[in-house]
């Protein structure tokens, strides 16, 4: 199976809502997401001139303008998290989730919306999202 990846930054606020730790009043991370495609169809032969199975230059169009560009500089927060934090709601860059902006649901998010943009001839195998250097969370499509 042929693979490529190629990974993004940003840097995200967020809170989640009845945590029982730090993690419950807003703070940020300076996300890393590693996207992973895979051909539909590749069956180890070379590939013909130019060589390549999608230029990772539209992978990176997709992936800033669908997800680094609505992410970066955000504040995201749950419904549940402004209706009891009301101050809030004052912010400018503030993004209203219907569930909380954990890691896990971050990625199940992008996934959601990535799978329908990507180029034509690749299918998305995996997202791995890091939140601090030693934690990530990550999709995988089923194979
Ligand atoms: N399963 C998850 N657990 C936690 C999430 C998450 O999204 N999914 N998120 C957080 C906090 O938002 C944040 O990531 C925690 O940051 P930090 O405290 O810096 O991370 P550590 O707990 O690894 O830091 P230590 O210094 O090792 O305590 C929490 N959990
Ligand atoms: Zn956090």
């Amino acid at each position: 199976m042929l693979q490529l990846t190629k990974i993004f930054s940003f840097e995200t606020a967020h809170a989640l809502h009845r945590y029982n730790g730090k993690c419950r009043n807003i703070h940020g991370h300076s996300y890393k997401l590693h996207v992973t495609v895979r051909d539909k169809a590749h069956q180890g032969e070379y590939l013909p001139a130019p060589g390549i199975l999608v230029d990772f230059k539209d992978i990176k169009a997709v992936v800033q303008s669908h997800i680094v560009e609505h992410f970066d500089h955000r504040l995201i927060l749950s419904a549940d998290y402004v209706v009891a934090h009301p101050f809030c709601e004052t912010q400018e860059n503030l993004w209203v989730w219907e569930m909380e902006p954990s890691a896990e649901n971050m990625v199940l998010y992008m996934q959601k919306v990535l799978q329908d943009v990507l180029p034509a001839e690749v299918s998305l195998a995996s997202l791995r999202l890091y939140e601090t250097s030693d934690s990530y969370a990550e999709w995988v499509a089923p194979v």
